[in-house]
C-alpha cells in the first residue's frame, strides 16, 4: 500500500506514495503501519536527504477507513490506544513536503498538517469532515489548524466539516503553493533538491528550530533559536559554509 522510489536530481530524495486506489487511499491500520516503517526505514538511511509524501491524482488520502472504524467499540479504541504509530510522520527529523492532489479529508488532511512544506495541485480538496461521520479530528486536526492557520478557520472546518479548495487553503496558510495537477510532484521534487543541496546538518537544525515556535513561548523559542544558531558555530559546514563564500566557491558540506 506504499511505495518507496529513490528519486531528485542526486538521488537523494525519497518519494513515498500513498497507494490504495480501490478506497481513495483511506487510511487503514495495515497502510498506516507500512507508512510508519517505511518513513523510519528512509529517517535511517542517510542516503536520503529529503521526504515527498504524495499520493494518486485523485486522492492523497480520504481519511481514516471508515468500514474499519465502524465496528471499533469505546473499550477498542480507547485500551488500543488507536492511532498509536499513526503520527510517526510528525516524528521524522528530515524535511517532508506534503505533495497533495484530490481529495485529502480528515486523516489526509491531518497528514498534511504534520508535513513541514505543503504543496497542493489545482485540484486538492482539503477538510476535516469527521463531525459528518459523528467523531472528531483524531490525527491532530483541532490542534495543528489553529496553531497554523486561525481558530476561526479550526473552529469553521471542524464544526461543519466543510470542504476547502487548494486556492483556498493557500489563502489560509496550509498550503504554500499550488500548481497544475500533473506537475504537482515533479515541483515538489525540485524543491526537495533544493533542500538537499544544504548541508544535512543544518537542515535537521532549521527544521528543529521552526518547529519549536508550535511548542514553547516567543522567548523561549527565541532562546531555543539562539542557542542553535550558536552551536552552528561548534560544526564543520559552517565553518565550510562561510569559508566557501567568502572564497567564492560551492561548499561542499561534510555534515558534521
Ligand atoms: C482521525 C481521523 C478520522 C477520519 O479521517 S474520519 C474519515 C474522514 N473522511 C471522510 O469522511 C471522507 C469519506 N469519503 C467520501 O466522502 C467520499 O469517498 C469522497 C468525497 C472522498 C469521494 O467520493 P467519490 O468520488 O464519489 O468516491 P467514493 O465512491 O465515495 O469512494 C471510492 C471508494 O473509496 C471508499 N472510501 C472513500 N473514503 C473512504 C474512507 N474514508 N474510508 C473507507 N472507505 C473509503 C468508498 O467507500 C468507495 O469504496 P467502494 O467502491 O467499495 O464503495
Amino acid at each position: 500500500m506504499i511505495t518507496l522510489t529513490r528519486t531528485g536530481a542526486s538521488e537523494n530524495v525519497a518519494l513515498v506514495t500513498l497507494n490504495r486506489p480501490n478506497a481513495l487511499n483511506a487510511l487503514c491500520r495495515q497502510l498506516m503501519q507500512e507508512l510508519s516503517e517505511t518513513l523510519l526505514t528512509v529517517e535511517k538511511d542517510d542516503s536520503y536527504r529529503v521526504i515527498v509524501l504524495t499520493g494518486s491524482e485523485k486522492a492523497f488520502a480520504a481519511g481514516a477507513d471508515i468500514k474499519e472504524m465502524a465496528k471499533l467499540e469505546f473499550a477498542d479504541v480507547f485500551q488500543n490506544d488507536f492511532f498509536t504509530n499513526w503520527d510517526t510522520l510528525s516524528r521524522i527529523t528530515k524535511p517532508v513536503i506534503a505533495a497533495v492532489n484530490g481529495f485529502a479529508l480528515g486523516g489526509g488532511t491531518e497528514l498534511a498538517l504534520m508535513c513541514d512544506i505543503v504543496y497542493a495541485g489545482e485540484n486538492a480538496v482539503f477538510g476535516q469532515p469527521e463531525i459528518n461521520i459523528g467523531t472528531i479530528p483524531g490525527l491532530g486536526g483541532t490542534q495543528r489548524w489553529p496553531r497554523f492557520t486561525s481558530k476561526s478557520i479550526a473552529m469553521e472546518l471542524c464544526l461543519t466539516g466543510d470542504k476547502i479548495s487548494a486556492q483556498d487553503a493557500k489563502e489560509v496558510g496550509l498550503v504554500s503553493k499550488v500548481f497544475p495537477t500533473q506537475q504537482l510532484v515533479s515541483e515538489a521534487v525540485l524543491l526537495a533538491d533544493r533542500i538537499a543541496k544544504n548541508s544535512p546538518l543544518i537542515v535537521k537544525t532549521v527544521k528543529n528550530s521552526v518547529n519549536s515556535a508550535y511548542e514553547t513561548s516567543l522567548n523561549q523559542g527565541l532562546q531555543i533559536e539562539k542557542q542553535l544558531f550558536h552551536s552552528t558555530f561548534a560544526t564543520n559546514d559552517r565553518r565550510e559554509g562561510m569559508t566557501a563564500f567568502a572564497e567564492k566557491r560551492a561548499p561542499k558540506w561534510t555534515s558534521n
